[in-house]
């Protein structure tokens, strides 16, 4: 049985692992916060000390704050630990120090562990592969309202596949947060939309529109427990890796 430690342990993704954990039988060793106070389970206190959990731990898993990243991943690598990593509202410089950790530790990054989302990503690829460029793709987000970032990791997930699909770079043809006189969209441009309100888990649709018709297709997360599930499983995959960068795709066989 592998042993499991939680970076971001008293947080609603947090907890949420660790009662899928607890309930699976599964090795939860204990969890770190910023504040370090409280349980993670009964008798696991959750504590600051993060190159213990690390030195603990068979994998670790990340569901914090960007800011936290670089010092889980020192602690990571020290101990020489993978990681997976489903904290959201990364900026390059964060990639950056992924790619940088992926050459020495396995990290599985990504921005949902569904496997409804990672398969709709995978849908959307094919999508915009097969439409052409007259089809315009908008992304439309919705979550409850203590998120922070925007948009969504799912909808830069999606927008990447979309990208992908079309054969282009995302960060060249993102439109986002449209206010004001905009102008007239961008041909080719993937636009975002996040909308945020009450308890919402994630739901995520992708619109393909041109002249006379639109095609929509979307995700609806109904819990947390979703992601909590897809993260435990990648937990158990990525142990068995070795060092270099990885998403969902390989742990769900898509
Ligand atoms: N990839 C996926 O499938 C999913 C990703 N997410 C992402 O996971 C992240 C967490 O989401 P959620 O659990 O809802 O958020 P929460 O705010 O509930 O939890 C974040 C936790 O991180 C802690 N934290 C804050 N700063 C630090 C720090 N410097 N060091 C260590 N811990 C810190 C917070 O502590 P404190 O409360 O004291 O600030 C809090 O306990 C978000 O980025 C979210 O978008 C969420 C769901 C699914
Ligand atoms: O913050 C959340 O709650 C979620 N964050 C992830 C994201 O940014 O896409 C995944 C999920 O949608 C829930």
């Amino acid at each position: 049985m592998i042993s499991i430690g939680i970076f971001g342990a008293a947080g609603r993704m947090g907890q949420a692992i660790a009662t899928v954990a607890t309930d699976a039988g599964l090795g939860l060793v204990g969890g770190t916060d910023r504040a370090g106070s409280g349980d993670i389970a009964p008798g696991l206190p959750i504590t600051t000390d993060i190159a213990a959990l690390a030195q603990a731990s068979d994998v670790l898993i990340d569901f914090s704050v960007p800011g936290a990243l670089s010092a889980h991943l020192d602690a990571c690598i020290a101990a020489h630990k993978p990681i997976l990593i489903g904290t959201t509202g990364l900026e390059p410089v964060h990639h950056a120090l992924i790619d940088q950790a992926a050459l020495v530790i396995p990290v599985l990054q990504t921005g949902n562990t569904s496997l409804g989302v990672n398969l709709l990503a995978a849908l959307v690829e094919q999508a915009a592969a097969g439409l052409g460029d007259d089809w315009d793709i908008e992304i439309v987000e919705m979550h409850h309202r203590h998120k922070v970032d925007a948009p969504s990791g799912t909808a830069l997930l999606l927008g990447e596949a979309a990208a992908r699909g079309r054969g282009i770079d995302l960060a060249d043809h993102s439109e986002r947060g449209r206010d004001g006189i905009t102008g007239a969209r961008g041909k080719g441009a993937i636009g975002f939309a996040a909308l945020r309100g009450g308890s919402v888990a994630g739901d995520h649709q992708v619109i393909f529109a041109t002249e006379g018709e639109r095609i929509e297709i979307g995700h609806r997360a109904e819990n947390r427990s979703i992601f909590a599930r897809g993260a435990i499983k990648g937990a158990q995959w990525l142990v068995d890796q070795p060092a270099g960068r990885y998403d969902m795709k390989g742990v769900l066989g898509l």
